[in-house]
């Protein structure tokens, strides 16, 4: 072998043991040297001859050599040498993250991380090259206690520049931002919250009224709501989706934009690389729709303060103030969970309840005998409904809009699991809501809705049938980074479900040429970080009397 080749390939395996160990080095750090070390090397070259074709060919030798030895170092090391490299799973995510990208592209990463537990018999496995998804209760407190750095999924949201409170990884930045957002959801701040809600259900109830007995589409209708609530909670914004006249470019974008962020968020390299090149069209419109907003604002008044009003108020403990930069960020990023997500929710319940008669003549009967016909919903009545709470908690056991979670890096020292499983320090891990939630050992019966689990009293002897550890039930996260707008999201869910449930009974559409399945439906939900569902016609049934 020639000296030349010979001292690429040893200039190869020192830049990989370098590189290696977990956490990998960033993308920077691989690329700037690589494309600094062919200049030198041209330069180098042209120095001993000025003739192009005697340098081209040792610099493609050169270039082919360094990566297939570091192609060929970094398989080895994935396969055989890694701390990771014990724990079962595809070899083929072992070697490359593409594998779990591309099962996040096509919408089914939870439901295979869940066969792979099963297939494997085991709590922990390994679905990426420094990636585990773990599938044990015990794993939740280690991981997301305290205060945890969250993994790299969720920086997909800031690849165009700017951090939310959804991204940020800075604890003292965090901390202050998640106050200020938690402003917007005190105690004195809900009955402002509720009245504006009612509003919007208000006018869901009339429009289902107006379509009483013909199919409604439930992921439009719903995602006209959503958006309608979080514009005008949010932003004072009238959306005007439930009217017809509103755009819907917003929804469109968000759409879109899922199945693209399941696949880069699982590809931090590719994160970093896409931070140089220019944002795409879509993600400038996106981009500028949070300034329309963010202007339109400015000029309002609104009687109450809404979130964004909130946003704007210094953080006490820091006198830490959002710029218009992160505030505009903050716009994106609350359309973006604070819509879909119950949007999502609201549609698997309607269709998990069409499923279920009885549970909806059971909540009916519960939800008649705590109003009077013309009574206004109040939230704290709704709130001691015990069947209505178990129907929601059910939902988002079963349809929670992240069904994959979002990671966590294992602290230093690494964590040892009561499995005895020792998890190696900076490891990225998932602990994903669909393979919690979906276990026969924490949840009996996991597959069917059944809102009576959570009905049910746990005695002394037996506990509770239906439920074996609650612990298990994470639908809103867990921890410093868990969802800032749970108090809205489960007001919101709550509202709706009783007020369309005390007016109309949920019925799968009769269609003979077009049979529908509900389990077929379920089994075609898709995990696009956001649950993404197919389109479903429910048929909302008047009822004459309460
Ligand atoms: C069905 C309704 C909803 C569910 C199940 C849900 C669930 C979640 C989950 C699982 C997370 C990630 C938690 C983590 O990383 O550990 C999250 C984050 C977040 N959610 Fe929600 N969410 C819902 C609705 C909402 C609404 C209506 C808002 C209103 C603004 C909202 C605001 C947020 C924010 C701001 C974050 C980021 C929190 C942070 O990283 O500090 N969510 N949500």
């Amino acid at each position: 072998m020639e000296l030349f080749t010979l001292s690429i390939i040893v200039v190869a395996i020192a830049v990989h043991f370098l590189v290696s160990p977990i956490p990998e080095v960033s993308t920077e750090l691989y690329v700037c040297p690589y494309i600094a070390a062919n200049l030198l090397l041209y330069l180098y070259l042209l120095s001993l001859s000025p003739a192009q074709v005697t340098i081209w060919m040792p610099m493609a030798t050169a270039n082919f050599t360094f990566l297939l030895t570091s192609i060929l170092l970094t398989t080895v090391r994935r396969l055989f040498f890694s701390p990771l490299a014990h724990f079962p799973g595809p070899k083929v995510a072992a070697v490359s993250g593409l594998w779990n990208a591309n099962q996040a592209r096509l919408g089914r990463a939870s439901r295979n991380h869940q066969a792979l537990h099963e297939r494997y018999s085991s709590d922990v496995i390994r679905i990426g090259p420094n990636e585990l998804s773990i599938n044990n209760v015990d794993a939740i407190d280690k991981l997301y206690g305290g205060k945890y750095l969250r993994g790299t999924f969720s920086q997909v949201f800031n690849i165009p520049g700017g951090d939310n409170v959804a991204t940020l990884r800075d604890h003292k930045i965090h901390g202050a931002w998640r106050r200020i957002l938690a402003k917007a959801f005190t105690r004195g701040e809900i009955p402002h919250l509720t009245e504006r809600l009612q509003t919007h259900i208000d006018r869901t109830v009339q429009i289902l009224r107006e379509k009483a007995g013909s199919p409604v589409n439930c992921g439009k209708q719903f995602d006209a709501l959503a958006f309608d609530v979080i514009l005008d909670l949010a932003f004072s914004y009238d959306g005007g989706l439930q009217e017809g006249h509103g755009d819907s470019t917003a929804i469109t974008l968000i759409h879109g934009f899922l199945g693209f962020m399941s696949f880069v968020g699982h590809l931090p390299h590719l994160q970093q690389i896409l931070r140089y090149l220019p944002v795409p069209e879509d993600g400038k419109l996106f981009a500028r729709l949070g300034d329309n907003i963010l202007d339109a604002h400015q000029a309002l008044k609104p009687p109450h303060k809404d979130i964004l009003n909130h946003l704007q108020a210094a953080d006490r403990e820091t006198g830490i103030v959002l710029s218009r930069r992160d505030l505009k960020q903050h716009i994106q990023i609350i359309l973006i969970v604070g819509a879909h997500s119950v949007s999502t929710t609201l549609t698997c319940m309607f269709a998990a309840l069409a499923s279920r008669p009885e549970i909806q003549a059971g909540l009916r009967k519960e939800l008649n005998a705590a109003f009077d016909e013309n009574a206004v919903l109040s939230s704290e009545t709704i709130r001691r409904l015990k069947l209505l709470d178990a129907v929601v908690k059910e939902g988002l056991r079963m349809f929670p809009p992240l069904l994959g979670g979002t990671p966590a890096i294992v602290p230093k020292g690494g964590i040892t699991l009561d499995t005895g499983d020792f998890l190696p320090e900076h490891t990225q891990v998932y602990v994903g809501q669909r393979v919690l939630a979906w276990q026969e050992r924490y949840f009996p019966r996991a597959t069917e809705f059944l809102p009576e689990r959570w009905m049910e009293q746990d005695t002394e002897k037996s506990g509770n049938p239906l439920i074996e550890d609650r612990r298990a039930w994470i639908p809103f996260g867990y921890g410093t980074h868990a969802c800032g707008g749970r108090v809205l999201a489960l007001e919101e869910l709550k509202l709706v479900v009783a007020r369309v449930v005390r007016e109309f009974e949920i019925c799968f559409r009769q269609d003979l040429s077009r049979p529908f399945n509900y389990d077929d439906w379920v089994g075609g939900i898709k995990d696009h970080f956001l649950t993404v569902i197919e389109e479903i016609d429910l048929i909302f049934v008047a009822k004459t009397e309460h």
